[in-house]
């Protein structure tokens, strides 16, 4: 057997499939249950998603799987990987599972502590897994050298074994400063039954390089799949993330069944589509207060009537567009009609953007943020409107989430506080008034853009952008000032990830190629004090950097120097940083950069680069492609794949192309000159 043929399946490269594909084929190819399950699976989160979309919800996890596993169903969500040890005493627990699911709790916990004591960023739900495959009484973890992964498959040549995934979905809740959480925890086991394997076969797969990070020393679902017999379970926890049990968990969890209906859901080995389809609007949140609890009691005759008016007063009266499940001739639970809550929100999606807007620019979040709590009316004086508007801007506000109404007044969210007030470290105030006064207008004529397929600067603005920079941009003090604090904003608020994302101690100086204001300079060089970092820009940009630097820094001063990195030579450094970048050329003009980059590059040199990667189908990362559409408007650029990202990589010669999605704004792509 030999195995080039399916080679690249998973790495990032050209041709490569999402797990959920290879997952998909192989169980339809072998497991019809499984097959109509995972399929199950995707719808069963939907509805629970819509429960989690206003969530800051991390994944505890440095696996490229469980991301894509949690990215195909549409679950939004961060990435910070746990930095608990894997170190346990294995024999003081009592079966294999038990170490699992406690390794996958502390891989959750050790996040949200650090999430809560160091950034100020306490999520609600932090996700763990832990995956162990066993084999008479040993438990397998991850390889730690090609001979340890001959070990292990050579134990596994020819048996069934198991494989175990504990999951933990920590709740946390920040109160008085202090973290409190609540755990619920699960594991799932699936039977995989290998072949017998040559040793040439064997030494092969080891050679592939896919079982070094891999439970077991293997990957079912790339090389390692023509190992397999037989798969007895769920082929996502062999992968490395039970997406169907985790879906049970969280329907458990947010949509415990009324008692009276449990008995008609029909249970196969979860509860049926429609039951699930039933929880995808809001409307049924339990928590919400139009929940229309009392009609879940109706006689069914009222049940089933179609007249009628809803409203929270009258629960004994119902219609179809209340949206209460009503039971079908089989005694399943269905939603009489299909609200088109998702369609209803993006139709409002602009309206409660703007409303951002125009608080931020009459500065309601700075005037807040310094005198506490306000009445509308105070409010309306300060800012020089009428109170009428005003009290409804700030309702609406309150209504979003970003203000608190009491009967005391309006006052602030803790994260308006640190993002929308305008001194604030991590403002976003730059960023929001950019897409106010910049992006919006060039929205407005997106389907001119879409039409001709170019950018919009002409029509929003009455200005031809030969050079897109000089032109749009830089044309004026005040645009160059807003579109600075704008990227100032983003490079700020994504830093600390892009900089995290790889481990760059081997490099000893580090050029920034358009860094802007040196926000992610200046990350790198309190990350890595030993690295001298030099931001290179136009000199228009660099004119303007001085009052963006931070205050207090005890690391060696970021370096600026002017130039266009189309023309000029620039800095010689082991380190090249293109940060937002690439996004903004065409493929053409990418090959010219990255060409004069290589030729600067020695060998080993590293470039890394800090965009929004796409995923390879360009389907699932909505704010992703969303992000192309505004690069569509404004630039010749767009965003890319990580796929193609490398193919444009390695035509300069640079190698080992790995990407970090980083749950940010912006991802991380790191490779090496060969
Ligand atoms: O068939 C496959 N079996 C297992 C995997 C991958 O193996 C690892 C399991 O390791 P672990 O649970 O410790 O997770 P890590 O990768 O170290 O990431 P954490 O940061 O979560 O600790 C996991 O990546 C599986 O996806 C596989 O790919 N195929």
């Amino acid at each position: 057997m030999r195995m080039r043929a399916v080679w690249r399946l998973w790495s990032p490269g050209r041709g490569s499939r999402s797990v959920g594909d290879s997952a998909r084929r192989r169980i339809n190819a072998s497991c019809p249950r499984a097959a109509y399950l995972g399929l199950l699976a995707g719808m069963a989160l939907k509805p629970v998603l819509g429960k989690l979309g206003s969530k800051r919800v991390v994944l505890a996890s440095a696996s490229p799987r469980r991301q894509e596993i949690l990215c195909s169903v549409g679950l939004r969500f961060e990435v910070v990987p746990s930095w608990f040890k894997e170190t346990l005493e294995k024999s003081s627990f009592a079966t294999p599972y038990k170490y699992a699911i406690e390794t996958a709790k502390q891989k959750a916990l050790e996040v949200a502590n650090r999430m809560h004591v160091k950034h100020l960023r306490t999520p609600d739900i932090v996700i763990g897994a832990d995956t162990i495959v066993t084999v008479d009484e040993h438990i397998l973890e991850k390889p730690i050298d090609k001979q340890d992964a001959y070990r292990m498959l050579s134990r596994l040549s020819g048996k069934e074994h198991s494989v175990f995934t504990g999951v933990a979905i920590v709740h946390c809740n920040s109160k008085d400063n202090r973290l409190e959480t609540e755990v619920t925890d699960f594991y799932e086991e699936t039977k995989v039954k290998f072949a017998d394997l040559s040793e040439e076969l064997l030494w092969e797969y080891i050679h592939s390089g896919e079982p070094m990070d891999k439970a077991g020393g293997y990957g079912i679902q790339a090389l390692g799949g023509m190992l397999v017999e037989y798969v007895h379970g769920d082929f996502l926890n062999v992968v490395g993330f039970p997406l169907n049990h985790f879906c049970k968990k969280l329907v458990e969890l947010y949509y415990p069944p009324p008692k009276h209906t449990i008995h008609h859901i029909k249970h196969d080995s979860i509860p049926s589509v429609e039951t699930f389809e039933n929880l995808s609007d809001e409307e049924n949140d339990s928590s919400s207060p139009l929940q229309y609890k009392g009609a879940i009691k109706l006689d069914r005759s009222k049940t089933h009537s179609s007249g009628g008016v809803c409203s929270p007063g009258s629960s004994n009266i119902i219609k179809p567009n209340c949206m209460m499940p009503v039971e079908n001739q089989n005694g399943v639970m269905e939603n009489p009609d299909k609200f088109p809550s998702k369609i209803l929100e993006l139709l409002d999606g602009f309206r409660a953007s703007k409303a951002l807007f125009v608080a931020s620019k009459l500065k309601v979040f700075d005037l807040l943020k310094n005198k506490g709590v306000l009445q509308a009316v105070d409010v309306a004086n300060t800012i020089n409107s009428s109170v009428c508007g005003t009290e409804r801007l700030l309702d609406a506000c309150a209504a979003l989430g970003l203000l608190e109404k009491t009967l005391q007044g309006y006052s602030n969210s803790d994260s308006a506080n640190i993002y929308l007030a305008s001194d604030s470290e991590d403002s976003l105030h730059g960023y929001i008034i950019h897409s106010d006064d910049h992006l919006w207008p060039l929205f407005t004529h997106l389907e001119s853009a879409v039409k001709e397929g170019t950018m919009q600067n002409y029509r929003a603005f009455g200005k031809k952008s030969e050079n897109l920079f000089q032109d749009s941009y830089y044309q004026s003090m005040e645009v160059k000032q807003r579109f600075m604090a704008a990227m100032h904003s983003i490079a700020k608020l994504t830093a600390k990830d892009v900089a995290t994302a790889f481990d760059l101690s081997q490099f000893r100086s580090a050029c920034d190629l358009g860094g802007c204001t040196g926000a992610l300079a200046n990350e790198l060089v309190q990350k890595y004090p030993n690295l001298k970092v030099t931001v290179f820009d136009l000199p228009e940009v660099i004119a303007n950097v001085s009052h963006f630097q931070p205050v207090r820094q005890h690391t060696a001063p970021v370096t600026f120097t002017s130039g266009d990195f189309f023309k000029d030579n620039f800095p010689e450094a082991d380190l090249y940083i293109l940060s937002r970048i690439l996004h903004d050329w065409t493929d053409e003009k990418i090959h010219m950069l990255l060409s004069k980059i290589s030729a600067a590059c020695k060998p080993g040199c590293g470039l890394l680069l800090s965009e929004v990667v796409l995923d390879d189908e360009k389907k699932n990362r909505s704010t992703a492609l969303l992000q192309s559409l505004n690069m569509l408007v404004q630039t010749e650029g767009k965003e890319r794949s990580g796929s193609e990202y490398q193919s444009l990589l390695e035509h300069h010669g640079f190698t080992n192309v790995k990407i970090i999605l980083t749950g940010n704004l912006l991802d991380a792509i790191f490779c090496t000159k060969c």
